[in-house]
């Protein structure tokens, strides 16, 4: 699979038809066309009809396009099946996902309602079954017909749920949050981190951010168009970083460290997992490069 950013993924709700159309043009990686909870239960058949409209439209350019449909087992939840799995979104973000074989259904039902192959699922882990099942939901991608290709965290649904506090740092939620990465990582998944609702605190969010990136995330939900820009800097390799990254991929490419297993560069020890670390960091740098370049 070729490598895609995906620092920043900003939310919609489906029944604003001002902020679908701004999603063709906000300089986010992805964005999620939301049918489930910004949603109300009087807007769900307009947002219905709009976001599909805007998906068989087009024109969102580099932006990986996923929505967010309503619970399978929700009212909504077939109305939204029949209308977007045949729209050819590049994604299907399937919300409150607590078990494996919540997996295997939907993915039989995404099938039988016309998905064209290349849509994938992602799955909201915000349930605390899901907390606990995490290597078990994430497991199910070796099963094909799950689509499964990625983990996007609710922590405003597990804030729900278990009455865990949303604190700066994150102490209460920091297992679930690693257990779940720990778990996509496992199974070849990419994972993206909750939102920050609090949209005036900037400097709260840029600590989230770092906290983020440094945990190990591909990348942040947003709500706000603000914090596009910030999210993006966070999760953007620093140059320093990916001159790094490319000294130790020479230093491994010289003959006279061809069969050497770790080398001293710059006074470090590096070994081989470090430049196949490099070799992904410059690949992500490139893929953010080009993506800054395009529309
Ligand atoms: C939070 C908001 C309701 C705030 O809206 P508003 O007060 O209208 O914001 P602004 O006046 O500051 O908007 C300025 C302009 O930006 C556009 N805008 C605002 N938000 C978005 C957006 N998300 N995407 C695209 N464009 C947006 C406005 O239209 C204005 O445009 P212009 O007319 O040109 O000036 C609102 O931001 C919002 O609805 N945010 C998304 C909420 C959402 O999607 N929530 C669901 C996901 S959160 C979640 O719960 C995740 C998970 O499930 C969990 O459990 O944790
Ligand atoms: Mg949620």
């Amino acid at each position: 699979m070729p490598i895609r950013p995906r620092r920043s993924v900003l939310y919609m709700p489906g029944s604003n038809a001002r902020a679908l159309e701004k999603a063709r043009t906000l300089p986010a990686d992805v964005v999620i066309l939301d049918l489930e909870d910004a949603v109300a239960p009087d807007a769900k058949e307009i947002a219905r009809g709009q976001v599909a409209q805007a998906v068989r439209e087009g024109g969102f350019g580099p932006r990986e396009v996923v929505v967010r449909l309503n619970g399978l087992d929700t009212a909504w939840g077939e109305g939204d099946l029949k209308a977007l799995a045949p729209s050819g979104a590049d994604v299907i973000l399937l919300p409150k996902v607590s078990r494996p074989e919540d997996l295997l259904a939907a993915g039989k039902a995404i099938a039988a309602a016309g998905a064209p192959e290349r849509t994938a699922v992602w799955a909201m882990m915000e349930t605390p079954l899901a907390m606990l099942n995490a290597g078990a939901i994430a497991a199910a991608a070796a099963d094909r017909t799950t689509r499964l290709s990625g983990f996007v965290m609710g922590t405003n649904d597990l804030a729900k749920e278990t009455g865990a506090r949303i604190v700066p740092g994150r102490a209460p939620m920091n297992a679930w949050l690693m257990t779940s990465l720990a778990a996509a990582r496992a199974h070849g998944l990419a994972i993206l981190d909750g939102v920050w609702n609090e949209i005036a605190d900037e400097a709260g969010f840029a600590r989230e951010c770092a906290e983020a990136r440094d945990m190990g995330f591909d990348g942040k939900t947003l709500i706000h168009p603000s914090q596009i820009a910030p999210c993006n800097a966070a999760f953007s390799p620093a140059e320093k970083e990916v001159a790094w990254a490319r000294t130790i991929i020479a230093a491994f490419d010289q003959p006279e460290n061809a069969a050497k297993g770790a080398i001293q560069v710059e006074g470090r020890m590096v070994e081989r997992l470090h430049a196949e670390m490099a070799r992904k960091l410059v690949a992500i740098a490139d893929a953010i490069a080009a993506r800054e370049t395009a529309a």
